[in-house]
């Protein structure tokens, strides 16, 4: 088996609130090093690690992380819309590996799933059927939030089961890094935001065009400066990028969810995502990072960071 890996923030606002064209233009050529990457590499099976955002996972049950046999995408954002090609035999042997070595895991034989999953595969594959892949979803926003060593154990039982599978496996991180969109929280929520949060009722098309804009001014006061929300923290960002360059994952099983959210915002914990993928490629052994980009990027709330790493 061999294994490699990426990296890759998302935002929905890309090309909707878009930075100076400099900085575009850097992020673009970091993702067309990725997309290089990803081509000479040529992946038999994609392990995708993403996040939700309240539109396939809710509170009336809401695992820490689930793996899914089938799923479909629902097109937010103007994300790609429609089935994911799942491979369902290699995603039910992978969740057979991860619980026979001890990982509580969740399996869908339907998920839901957001442009969390949809953008990495549009990036990376230009479109979200091009390639088989075993989604694999983290919870990095819903409250409470597990320790960060489960992840941990969850990306590595993972790549384990994968080396099992004699694939050429290609593991992707969606989201992150820092960053504090204005995504609903139930503590406090009002009824009919609690309510849709539980039950997760489709949003009418004047709703999810509504919350969509909410994020779309979100991105416009960030990128003037007028946000009172969490600025980007490019030290935390790097230190964790640190971490992943030189293998060193087992120093976040001592980070707190809270200490977490506080350096990088309320959906800094999508770099649970990376956390796993990272993991992942290296129970499968010693890694080399090929490349590393990041830049705060205000305008799409995100700490923008792209990294490819191939297994030795
Ligand atoms: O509200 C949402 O659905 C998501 C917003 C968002 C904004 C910026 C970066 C991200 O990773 C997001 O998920
Ligand atoms: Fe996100």
């Amino acid at each position: 088996m061999t294994a490699a890996a990426v990296g890759l923030s998302h935002s929905p606002l890309i090309g909707k609130v878009d930075p100076a064209p400099d900085t575009v233009q850097r992020v673009d050529q970091a993702v067309a090093r990725a997309r290089a990457f990803v081509r000479g590499f040529g992946p038999e099976l994609v392990v995708l690690f993403a996040p939700d955002h309240y539109n396939g996972f809710f509170y009336k049950e809401m695992p820490p992380f689930c793996l899914a046999t089938a799923a479909h995408a629902i097109g937010d954002f103007g994300s790609g819309e429609g089935p994911l090609s799942v491979d369902g035999r290699s995603a039910r042997s992978l969740a057979e590996g991860v619980l026979d070595r001890g990982v509580d895991l969740t399996i869908s034989a339907r998920m839901t799933v957001d442009h969390g999953f949809a953008q990495p595969l549009d990036v990376l594959f230009g479109g979200i059927d091009r390639v088989p892949v075993v989604p694999v979803f983290i919870n990095g926003v819903a409250t409470p939030l597990g320790p960060v060593r489960r992840i941990r154990a969850l990306g590595a039982a993972i790549g384990a089961a994968a080396a099992d599978l004699d694939k050429r496996v290609l593991f992707v991180a969606s989201g992150g890094l820092s960053h504090d969109p204005p995504v609903p929280v139930l503590d406090g929520a009002p009824p009919r935001v609690a309510d849709a949060l539980i039950d997760g009722a489709a949003p009418t098309a004047e709703q999810r065009a509504r919350s969509e804009q909410r994020v779309v001014q979100a991105g416009r006061d960030y990128a003037a400066g007028t946000s009172t929300r969490l600025p980007i923290n490019p030290a935390w960002d790097n230190h964790l990028l640190d971490l992943i360059e030189v293998g060193d994952l087992a120093t976040v099983d001592s980070w707190t969810v809270d200490w977490m959210a506080a350096e990088g915002g309320g959906s800094a914990h999508e770099v649970r995502t990376w956390i796993a993928a990272f993991a992942a490629l290296a129970a499968t052994g010693p890694y080399t990072l090929e490349s590393r980009f990041y830049e705060p990027v205000p305008a799409w709330i995100a700490g923008f960071a792209v990294a490819t790493a191939q297994g030795r």
